[in-house]
């Protein structure tokens, strides 16, 4: 399939073209660079600097015959959406509608959907699963359940089929150390903890230790970012072989507190980093695990990358290579 790959120079995207392209699709990125990396393209993909919101992209969809869109480009941090919602409004949930309104015009038949675990809020009973209540406690998970509605609304009634991915928290790097998380400015807990240990900052701050979790830190689901990659790639064939609109969640169904994946970063650095404690950052759930057996049941969906361990290992082959991150912004 020809596929519109939104946000495909950014963290996951990068990791899911690469699947895309050994899966035997022609993903073609479209990418405003407002957070992205050229570094992180292959040099065999075609790259289109331009902006969802865009409505030129109906032509760009045409002349390509793009039958399927993946939608990455969006802002995606919770602290920044309780302080900034305005940008969180207009990028996630204008930039959406805009780009989802040309995927209409252009014909487009499926759209898979980058969503979150957000979309949750306070979970009452753990893992989650997709029929959970859906009343997210910071702007960037409301973000991201108005584009669901938009996408179930497109679908029912324009039939453009689609799949949300609701993923947990992504993590890791693709094993060969070419790609990797880069953020600008980073505030991911895994990559802050690895800049700790490299010394490019001098501690770690954990978020919050009244929590009701077992040592009082936030309890995350990390997934490695391949197992996210690879679940693109079936929820996309999915569609393409008449799969019905649905959301999946997606998870490693296991729970790690801020404090343990300190703990186990040490073990992967062999770094003692300094850690401070300090106060909640606004938005943030106590505990998100995933129950991902709808996608495991109906894609058949297996991740290859179980243990946390190994995805700090990936995350640390990537920050020990790349210190600075991409060359690109250098
Ligand atoms: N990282 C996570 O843990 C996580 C978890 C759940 C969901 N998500 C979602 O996954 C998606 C990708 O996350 P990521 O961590 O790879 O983010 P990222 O910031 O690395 O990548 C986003 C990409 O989208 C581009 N972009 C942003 N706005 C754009 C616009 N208006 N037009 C064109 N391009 C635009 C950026 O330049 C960047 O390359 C996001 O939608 C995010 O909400 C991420
Ligand atoms: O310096 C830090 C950074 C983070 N945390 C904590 O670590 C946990 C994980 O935080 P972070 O890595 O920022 O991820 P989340 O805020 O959980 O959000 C991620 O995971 C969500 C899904 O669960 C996605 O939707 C978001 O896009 C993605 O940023 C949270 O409890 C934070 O409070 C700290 O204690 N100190």
């Amino acid at each position: 399939m020809k596929l519109l790959v939104t946000g495909g120079a950014g963290y996951i995207g990068s990791h899911t073209v690469r699947a895309l392209q050994k899966a035997g699709h022609t993903p073609i990125i479209v990418d405003n660079f407002s957070r992205g990396h050229r570094d992180s393209v292959p040099t065999d993909v075609l790259c289109i600097e331009m902006d969802i919101a865009d409505s030129t992209l109906v032509e760009v969809m045409k002349e390509h015959e793009i039958e399927g869109v993946m939608h990455f480009a969006a802002h995606s941090q919770v602290g920044e959406s309780m302080v900034n919602p305005s940008i969180y409004y207009d990028n996630n949930v204008v930039g959406s509608y805009r780009l989802i309104e040309s995927a209409r015009q252009a014909g487009v038949k499926h759209f898979v959907f980058s969503s979150t675990a957000a979309v949750y809020g306070e979970p009452e009973i753990v893992p989650i699963k997709e029929d959970a209540k859906l009343e997210p406690t910071n702007v960037y998970g409301r973000t991201k359940l108005m584009i669901e509605q938009m996408l179930s609304d497109y679908s029912k009634i324009y039939g453009m089929t689609y799949v949300a991915l609701r993923y947990f928290n992504a993590a890791g790097a693709d094993p060969s150390g070419e790609i990797g998380e880069d953020h600008t400015p980073e505030t991911h807990l895994i990559p802050l903890v690895l800049d700790a240990a490299l010394g490019k900052r001098p501690h770690i701050t954990v978020f919050g230790t009244d929590y009701p979790t077992e040592d009082g830190t936030c309890v995350r689901d990390y997934i490695h970012v391949n197992d996210l990659a690879s679940a693109h790639v079936l929820a996309m064939n999915y569609l393409h072989d008449g799969g019905e609109s649905t959301v999946f969640n997606l998870g490693s169904g296991n729970g790690f507190s801020v404090k343990a994946i300190i703990e186990t970063a040490k073990e992967v650095t062999g770094i003692d980093i300094l850690v401070e404690y300090g106060d909640r950052r606004a938005g943030d759930p106590g505990t998100l695990i995933a129950s991902s057996d709808k996608i495991k049941s109906v894609l058949g969906w297996n991740p290859v990358f179980s243990n946390v361990k190994d995805v700090l290992k990936d995350a640390w082959g990537w920050h020990q290579s790349h210190p600075n991150g991409y060359d690109d912004k250098k």
